[in-house]
């Protein structure tokens, strides 16, 4: 017999290994092989008894994995699905599927989590002598599934005794930790989320679902109960959330709503070890709850039942390097593959699931009001900033609402929009500017630690004494950063007590959940900060939001800038008022009169998707046309253009598809090296894969040197 194998290779083709043991039922496993002068941990993805090539030539398999069950062939299905459909190698597909530890050669040992019962509780007690005490006991306590820990609990030799039923057939293993959903844990939801609730639990099979709930309507809750009901049926829940938003509390609302449930965490913080190990429980049905980021929706789930993906519109659910996939789109895919019902929720979902809830596709579910009763949505006004003189970057009326509050000791956010509005270096006398020598990009100011930082690629340096243009000494920060709004609002309420929440201060571990625990404590009266506030959080006490400086996403180069600004605005305002206090949000704005801000106004989500999606349509963009990237950088411009030129002769003639020229991206500079791109685009989704199915073989004959490009479908970022 020969086993294929792929391994964690840029290479497309899978390789064949002689190993006259294995048969259909090691598709699936982890083996180790020899590959170049080293053993590598491959996946077997067929058995045949004929190689592709001659055998003569073909080397042994040197181990076969045994330390987990294979992988199933809907997980295979999937990765095979996710290789043609972002165009990378089957090899690196699975080996970014699975945990770093199960990459390793070392076997992985996990502390067995399996359950030991009598398969026949009469024939074995017929059998045991009278006198055999031991034995009786264990009899009895093995008509339920016990674990090893329990068994060892009676005597130090009840272990040893089960070992020898498990020989001899006496004893079986079951891998199901018992799960138990009690009934009345939940909230009593509301209409509209009972509503919610009844339509997905009357699914049998695929469904997608658009929860579309303003922030605060308890979208969440539905989440609960839709899993509680699947948890009773025996069955797994798969849920998906932004990289973000997995906070403690997210967590223990989940624990708290299934104390007992077995609940795993799936995501990039988690560490080695224990990442694999959980992602064994869910392999083995044990988990019944995975919660994590991207990367879980490869998780291995034989009872899925339900599939939650959170904030569907986050931009994390795309991964931006090497496999390019959307774990939105894929976790879609996978519950049309395991014929089960899957939920996206969002108060303000992208505009392609929006789409598809228009054109029947996907079920919409709407939650209108706050669950709290009492809690209103905020009230959104605009304050124009234009022809007025601020003072330290807010509007005078922004100071005097903030002295307002503070005197009432309710708390306030002045959230300030990172993108496009850092704070810059800045010399009035020659006009110089910090720039990072690696990217196109200003350097950041740091005032507190007299640093300049790029933000893009980490580059570092000091503060300038004078300006390296002309010598002039007065150089001044432009625009303003979280750093300088916190130095003058605790300069204009000096009892106050100032919080500022960004990458800077929240760099050490546990420093953002300190600083969340602040701010429900009641520590803070003043929070100043960036995206990282913007979701997910409850903030009781929090009645006013300020935003500063959102403007940079009205007019962008990036025709989904505006959806993400959007998002984040409704977002950052769902964040005051929550409970009892009402909530104002106060947006300064130089262009008061802009349709997306008077959508935001009247929180009319569904006002502001449709005059996007009709700007998308004449604009021939998603998703009314399906798109693709040719990404390559390399240290000079010129080399990733040539390669770009070389690429686009190389094309096949695919009707329908359109190729554009190469144009250098629009931060062309990066760490170093120089970007550019080529935009592929089509209103028939067959007819662009098919043209990269081909191009791509084509592409990887190219000759590049020092180059690095990637095909990225479905981009989400030029
Ligand atoms: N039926 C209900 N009765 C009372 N309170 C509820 C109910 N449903 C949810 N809540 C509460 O309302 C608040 C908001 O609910 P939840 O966090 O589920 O909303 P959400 O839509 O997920 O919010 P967001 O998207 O803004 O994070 C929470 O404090 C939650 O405990
Ligand atoms: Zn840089």
């Amino acid at each position: 017999m020969y086993a294929n194998v792929v391994l964690d290779v840029p290479l497309a083709k899978a390789f064949d290994y002689h190993a006259p043991e294995l048969t259909h039922a090691d598709i699936g496993r982890r083996v180790l092989v020899p590959f170049g002068n080293k053993l590598r941990v491959g996946l077997v993805v067929g058995v045949s008894s004929q190689p592709e090539y001659a055998s003569e030539r073909i080397k042994a398999l040197s181990a076969v994995l045994t330390d987990m069950p294979p992988l199933g062939e809907d997980l295979l299905q999937l990765f095979r699905f996710c290789s043609n459909y972002y165009q990378h190698p089957l090899g690196q597909v699975v080996f970014t599927a699975l945990p770093g530890r199960l990459r390793d050669p070392k076997p992985f040992a996990t502390r067995e989590r399996w359950r030991y019962q009598l398969q026949s509780v009469q024939a074995l007690i017929a059998q045991l002598p009278a006198r055999a005490i031991l034995q009786h006991r264990l009899a009895s306590l093995l008509t339920e599934p016990r674990s090893e820990a329990e068994i060892r609990q009676i005597s130090p030799g009840a272990w040893k005794i089960v070992r020898e039923w498990l020989a001899a057939g006496w004893v079986t293993t079951v891998t199901e930790a018992p799960v138990s959903v009690s009934a009345e844990a939940g909230k009593p939801l509301n209409a509209e989320q009972q509503a919610a609730v009844a339509e997905i639990a009357a699914i049998r099979g695929f469904q997608p679902f658009l929860l579309f709930g303003i922030t605060g309507s308890g979208k969440t809750e539905v989440y609960l109960e839709a899993i509680a009901n699947v948890l009773r049926q025996g069955r797994q829940a798969l849920v998906l959330v932004p990289e973000i938003n997995l906070t403690p509390q997210l967590q223990s609302r989940f624990a708290g709503r299934f104390p007992g449930v077995n609940l795993v965490n799936l995501h990039s913080s988690v560490a080695d070890a224990e990442r694999a190990a959980n992602w064994l429980q869910a392999a083995r049905g044990e988990a019944a709850i995975v919660l994590g980021t991207r990367l879980s929706v490869f998780a291995p789930m034989p009872k899925l039942g339900i599939i939650v993906v959170d904030e569907e519109h986050d931009s994390s659910f795309k991964q931006q390097d090497g496999l390019r996939y959307s774990a939105r789109d894929l976790a879609v895919w996978r519950a049309h593959q395991r014929q089960v019902p899957i939920v996206l929720g969002s108060a303000t979902p992208s505009l392609e699931s929006w789409y598809n809830a228009q054109n029947g596709r996907y079920r919409r579910l709407d939650l209108h009001q706050r669950a709290v009763a009492g809690a209103q949505p905020p009230n959104v006004r605009l304050i124009s900033t234009k022809h007025v003189e601020l003072q330290d970057g807010l509007h005078p009326f922004v100071w005097s609402e903030l002295s307002e509050r503070l005197s009432r000791r309710e708390q306030v956010l002045v959230f300030v929009n990172r993108r496009g509005y850092s704070p810059v270096l800045f010399c009035g006398e020659c006009g110089w500017m910090a720039a990072c020598t690696q990217c196109t990009a200003r350097m950041t100011v740091h005032l507190s630690e007299r640093r300049l930082r790029c933000h893009y690629c980490g580059a570092d340096s000091a503060i300038p004494r004078a300006c390296p243009g002309c010598g002039n000494a007065d150089l001044h920060p432009l625009g303003h950063g979280t750093q300088r709004l916190e130095a003058a609002l605790s300069s204009r309420f000096p009892h106050a007590r100032v919080l500022r929440v960004d990458r800077d201060t929240t760099r050490q571990k546990g420093s953002f959940e300190s600083a969340l625990d602040a701010v429900h404590g009641g520590k803070v009266d003043i929070l100043v900060g960036t995206q990282m506030l913007a979701k997910g959080h409850d903030f009781p006490r929090l009645s006013l939001v300020v935003v500063v400086n959102a403007d940079a996403g009205l007019y962008s180069a990036d025709y989904r800038a505006a959806e993400r600004l959007y998002a984040q605005l409704v977002q950052v305002s769902g964040r005051a008022g929550r409970a009892q206090i009402s909530g104002d949000v106060l947006v300064q704005t130089d262009f008061a009169e802009h349709p997306l801000y008077a959508a935001l106004v009247a929180q009319d989500f569904p006002a502001f998707a449709d005059f996007q999606l009709a700007d998308r349509r004449v604009a021939g963009f998603p998703p009314f046309r399906h798109q693709a990237v040719l990404r390559a950088e390399a240290a000079k411009l010129e080399i990733a253009m040539q390669f770009l030129q070389e690429a686009t002769a190389l094309a096949p003639d695919v009707s329908g598809v359109t190729i554009y020229d190469p144009v250098p991206a629009s931060l062309t500079r990066l760490a170093g090296m120089e970007r550019a791109h080529i935009l592929i685009q089509s209103a028939s989704r067959p007819a662009l894969q098919n043209l990269l199915t081909t191009w791509q073989t084509s592409l990887r004959d190219i000759k590049t040197r020092q180059l690095r490009w990637a095909l990225d479908v479905d981009p989400q970022e030029f």
